[in-house]
């Protein structure tokens, strides 16, 4: 936040009275993160300014909204520290969402930035943020799949270019740290060149033992949100690393992780943030930030933690506490007035300094940054779900797989339903290549079933029968980019996703009647596991074991090497 010589000027002028400020929160009970303290204070804004925080009342304060907080009870704006921006939701429609619910402030994975060009890109991150909320990013490292360009994507001007940005705050997450840790030294220089920059770098290091953590420390990952029991985040915590604990629909370890760390006996919250990390959105239904806190207040820990955990120690962490995470002079106006500490669902929100409700406006001209419906000027047969590939993928759970052999005759239109093994496809959204073989344990009756939401941006294509594969890919074509879910030629669910296939332009409310929707459908179908939308994002998500269907080739994880490669269509 730059504000020029005149602005930080005109703000003196209302600390000295000869302004008013543009809102009073009077009499409120605040907590104060540096004392550790509720305390009593009349804090005044002017414009996206908190300017001042005190006993004093403003002596001019002629056009400025004075608020009563008698009895209630004031926070930070909640900060989440780690957002996918980009599950159906988009980060304008998520924001709008949380900031409801009193989050607005996000520091957001650049992965759905990455296939744009970079000047793109760069213009975004900076133009998202005169929306009122406030956007921050992180700069990944890799693509955590095998695209066909990542050196082309993952180019030395790009790591400059978003490592320098101002808004840009990390590197990461660092789901290629096995590679670093065998000698890629391309990634660990532009770990080096992150911190040379005073950036810090997210860590994506589940399961790892001491060695492996302490290893990565070494190496300079500041912050891990892996753990998935109190041991883990207390291992974390002893070894230096700020910890993210996590609450999201593919992990929702938190609570369980609260327990256990209380009774391991922590009592220093100082560097744990909590995090819901980009859940799919019914997963939002009952708050965002919000429902992590409620869950921290319920399992024990402190007010005054509870609420540092999603706001000063991240602000600390970031080395934005100059701006956020703070109920202070100077800090942007972010602020949740609640009935009471032991309710953290705001009755009242200001992001910037503006009270958020229905009529703020946050809209984003979407095709200024190459933002827009995919368009499709070729067409797919039946002849392209023929299988190229013999290494089948077996789902273990919504995210795991695993390779098998199948037994069943492939070269037919439409398969059994007696078992649970579908056609699989991933075929290129601009239709150059393609790679189709068998996906077991999906479902047994889901007949097509087509997504252009998944990790690279490319079609995935699964179903019994070739003929409603086909018919589902047409109708996603016809949307622009969608998923669709189709039966004896007929759709029974679709979502639109209009913005480079992968996420949707209507609010967040919308698109979780359209999840519940599919997921239902999807689960009477036969889909045994939690979260299929996180099934279509990770299919070909490399970070994850241990065989993935890329844009280079169905993927041995561990051995990081192509098995079969993509063919030309
Ligand atoms: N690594 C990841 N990439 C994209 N979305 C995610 N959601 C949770 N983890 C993710």
């Amino acid at each position: 936040m730059n504000w020029t010589k005149q602005q930080l000027r005109t703000h003196i002028q209302v600390i000295q009275g000869e302004k008013p400020p543009t809102i009073v929160l009077q009499n409120a009970s605040y907590l104060n993160h540096v004392l550790r303290k509720w305390m009593n204070a009349n804090i005044w804004i002017y414009k996206d300014r908190i300017v001042y925080v005190g006993s004093k009342m403003p002596q001019n304060d002629e056009g400025c909204e004075i608020v009563d907080c008698e009895g209630k009870s004031i926070v930070p704006g909640y900060i989440e520290p780690h957002v996918h921006p980009f599950q159906l939701y988009n980060p304008q429609t998520f924001a709008s969402y949380a900031a409801k619910r009193g989050t607005t402030t996000f520091v957001s994975d650049n992965l759905m930035l990455l296939p744009l060009p970079n000047e793109k890109a760069l213009t975004f991150m900076k133009e998202i943020n005169e929306l009122p909320f406030s956007f921050y990013w992180w700069c990944r490292y890799d693509s955590q799949t095998k695209l066909q360009n990542e050196d082309e994507v993952f180019s030395d001007k790009m790591f400059n270019q978003f490592l320098d940005h101002p808004y840009v705050l990390q590197g990461g997450e660092l789901t290629n740290w096995p590679q670093v840790l065998k000698g890629d030294d391309k990634t660990l220089h532009w770990m080096q060149e992150t911190k040379r920059r005073g950036k810090k770098v997210e860590g994506h290091l589940p399961g790892a033992s001491e060695r492996t953590l302490t290893k990565m420390a070494v190496l300079g990952v500041d912050c891990d949100h892996e753990a998935m029991t109190g041991e883990e985040a207390v291992m974390r915590m002893s070894l230096g690393y700020t910890t993210s604990l996590r609450y999201s629909s593919i992990r929702p370890d938190l609570p369980k992780i609260l327990e256990e760390m209380l009774a391991l006996g922590v009592t220093n919250f100082d560097r744990v943030m909590m995090t819901t990390d980009g859940s799919t959105p019914t997963f939002y239904e009952d708050g965002v930030t919000d429902e992590v806190i409620r869950i921290a207040l319920e399992k024990g820990v402190p007010t005054e933690d509870a609420y540092a955990m999603v706001s000063y120690n991240i602000a600390r962490h970031y080395g934005f506490d100059h701006l956020y995470g703070m109920v202070a002079p100077g800090r942007i106006a972010n602020l949740n007035i609640l009935d009471n500490p032991m309710t953290p669902t705001p009755t009242a929100v200001l992001s910037k300094g503006l009270w958020v409700n229905d009529e703020l406006e946050a809209n984003v001209d979407w095709d200024r940054y190459d933002i827009k419906p995919y368009q499709f000027d070729w067409s797919i047969t039946e002849e392209d779900l023929s299988q190229t590939a013999r290494a089948g993928i077996d789902m273990v759970n919504s995210v795991i797989t695993k390779p098998y052999r199948s037994e069943v005759d492939f070269g037919v239109p439409e398969l059994s339903t007696e078992h649970d093994e579908c056609f699989f496809s991933l075929i290129d959204h601009k239709g150059n290549w393609r790679i189709s073989t068998m996906l077991k344990g999906f479902a047994n009756n889901v007949s097509g079933f087509v997504s252009s939401y998944s990790n690279s941006g490319d079609l995935i294509l699964i179903g019994k029968s070739k003929k409603d594969m086909v018919a589902a890919f047409n109708r996603m074509k016809e949307l622009g980019g969608g998923i669709v879910l189709v039966e004896d030629g007929e759709v029974v669910c679709e979502i639109p996703l209009t913005l480079n296939g992968g996420c949707s332009t209507q609010p967040m409310e919308v698109v979780m009647e359209q999840q519940a929707s599919l997921v239902k459908a999807l689960k009477e179908r036969g889909y045994p596991f939690v979260d299929p939308i996180y099934s279509l994002l990770f299919f070909s998500s490399t970070h994850l074991p241990y065989i993935r269907i890329t844009p280079t080739g169905i993927v041995d994880v561990l051995k990081n090497e192509v098995l079969f490669p993509v063919v030309m269509r």
